[in-house]
């Protein structure tokens, strides 16, 4: 297994015209930091089956195993149906009934979580690791503000007055760029755009619950280019200011290459190959990669 700790600096895919036209790139510039010796999240050897009417078990993770290192923001990709979300809700433990763990491990901060006990397992879930789906707006609730929902987090994960949790809120929505965030802070989620539900819904998983890990679920999908450049550079700048570390689910191989320090590439339940950004782009190993990028016209040009 690759061990998914590295330096952003001279990538040599950097300097090269990877990027589709219009498209912006978004740099960390993180300074090179110490080795990295712990992974803060490690998945080993995990696989898991739905169970069918009949009984049957029906596979769909396979064996799966990756790392992802403290401060590094971690892309998952792969192809529909790859098991990339079933993966990450099991981090959360998210999964649905008829689904059956097999084998495996997953490790946060050298622990298993899986054997974790219910009131543990949702403590951690809920102050250590945190997750940003597709469709902010349907994961918002409708009948509260938005500051009425950032507020109640923040009381439930720190305590404090009601009025000290509604000026974190206001200040959540204000760090994530949200135009007036005292007037919008009264407003409910129908109110609001997609983008800045988004940046709403990222105000609540990362500002207001302040995990170690912020899992997303391809939290572009479905805005504008501008938008999702916009949201991005914010991701990015969480991880670079907050040391937050980052797993971003997604099918945009431009976000990666602008955005990711490391890849784990997935098909049908399995890992195909994990590498930093760079290794992927540049030198991928297998031809189910290579004909990902040359898919999405990135990296090597390589047609298989
Ligand atoms: N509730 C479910 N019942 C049965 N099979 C399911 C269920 N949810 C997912 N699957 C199957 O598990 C496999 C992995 O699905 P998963 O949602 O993890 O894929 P993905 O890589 O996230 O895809 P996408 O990019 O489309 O979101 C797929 O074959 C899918 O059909």
């Amino acid at each position: 297994m690759v061990d998914l700790a590295v330096s952003r600096a001279g990538h040599p895919w950097h300097d090269r015209s990877v990027l589709p036209a219009g498209r912006r790139r978004v740099r960390c510039n993180r300074p090179q930091e110490a080795p990295m010796t712990a992974p803060l999240l490690e998945i080993l050897d995990y696989s898991g089956a739905f169970r069918a009417v009949n009984g049957e078990l029906k596979p769909v993770l396979h064996e799966v195993g990756y790392r992802i290192m403290p401060g590094t923001i971690t892309a998952v990709v792969g192809e529909t149906g790859s098991g990339k979300s079933l993966t990450a809700l099991s981090i959360l433990g998210l999964l649905p009934a008829t689904f059956v763990r097999l084998s495996g491990e997953i490790r946060f901060k050298g622990r298993n979580i899986l054997d974790l006990d219910a009131s543990a397992s949702r403590r951690l879930r809920g102050e250590q690791i945190s997750m940003v789906f597709q469709d902010a707006r349907a994961a918002l609730n409708p009948v509260f503000t938005i500051g009425r929902q950032l507020a109640d987090t923040h009381q439930l994960h720190h305590g404090g007055s009601r009025r000290a949790a509604m000026a974190q809120a206001v200040e959540a929505l204000r760090r994530v760029h949200i135009p007036e965030p005292e007037r919008r802070a009264r407003q409910y989620p129908h109110e609001f755009s997609g983008g800045m539900a988004q940046r709403a819904m990222i105000a609540l998983a990362a500002l207001i619950c302040q995990p170690e890990l912020l899992i997303m679920d391809e939290p572009t999908t479905g805005l504008d280019v501008t938008t999702q450049a916009e949201i991005m550079a914010l991701i990015v700048d969480l991880a670079r200011t907050r040391g937050l570390t980052v797993c971003l689910i997604t099918h945009d191989l431009g976000v990666v290459v602008e955005t990711c320090d490391a890849v784990v590439v997935m098909n049908a339940g399995r890992v195909v190959e994990t590498g930093t950004t760079e290794q992927i782009f540049t030198a991928p190993r297998e031809q189910y990669t290579r004909r990902l990028l040359a898919a999405s016209q990135l990296g090597e040009e390589e047609a298989v």
